[in-house]
């Protein structure tokens, strides 16, 4: 495999429990490389969710370390190096649809900011490909869930983040909207992302460049 762009090693996460300290993470280790698209499978509770929580650098690990490009990192990396599309979404419902999607590239500060143009531009051809381009003028709450989910994924990868980390992007889609996902997540891994999608969907499996499992704590 070529060198990782995504790394976790040994990485173990203790949650406390009623009954005693859960030990989710258990050592577990995962190299993704640039351009590959891993899935991760898992039944409920297994610690997928968990897992992608760790490799964002929202939570941090009891022991073990997350290395982005051969270096660990410290909290939670800017969206253009790391975008995150978590089961909860994350809009800003103050926001409209477009100017969500827009923000990663109004808020990168490592490049020249985009012309008004091109971020329209942006914006627009990713929710057309999603079929939700009529929708750029409302707000989060003015849509369902379903094409929300779509708005969250459509502002994860408008910044082209080298990691894209998604929990259940399907999990709330209808039939038709599903292969427009499954393109999209396919695209950013063949634009050269390193692309990790949670998910008991097997539709999105059968994408994938390689399947882990989770199990125990650990991937296999
Ligand atoms: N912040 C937390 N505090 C306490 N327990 C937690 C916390 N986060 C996760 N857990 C526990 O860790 C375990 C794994 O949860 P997680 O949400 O990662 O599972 P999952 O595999 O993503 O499940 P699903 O497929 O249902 O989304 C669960 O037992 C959960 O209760």
């Amino acid at each position: 495999m070529a060198e990782p762009a995504l790394e976790a090693v040994g990485l173990r996460r203790r949650f406390p429990h009623p009954s005693g300290d859960v030990e989710v993470l258990r050592g577990l280790e995962l190299r993704v490389a640039a351009g590959e698209l891993v899935t991760v499978s898992g039944r409920s509770g297994s610690g997928k969710s968990a897992l992608l929580a760790l490799l964002c650098g929202f939570d941090s690990p009891d022991s073990g370390s997350v290395l982005l490009d051969g270096v660990p990192i410290a909290g939670a990396p800017p969206w253009h190096t790391c975008a995150v599309l978590p089961q909860a979404l994350g809009l800003a419902n103050e926001l409209t649809i477009a100017e969500n999607v827009a923000l990663p590239l109004r808020l990168r500060s490592d490049i020249p900011k985009p012309s008004a143009k091109d971020i329209h531009a942006r914006v627009s051809d990713l929710l057309e490909e999603l079929g939700i381009g009529d929708l750029g003028e409302r707000y989060p709450l003015e849509v369902s869930f379903g094409q929300q989910q779509r708005v969250a994924l459509a502002r994860a990868v408008s910044g082209r983040p080298r990691v894209l980390l998604t929990d259940e992007p399907t999990a709330h889609l209808d039939a038709g909207s599903t292969p427009r996902v499954l393109r999209l997540l396919r695209r950013c891994a063949e634009e050269g992302a390193a692309v990790i999608v949670a998910t008991h969907d097997d539709e999105v499996h059968r994408i994938a460049d390689r399947r882990v499992r989770l199990l125990d704590g650990v991937l296999s």
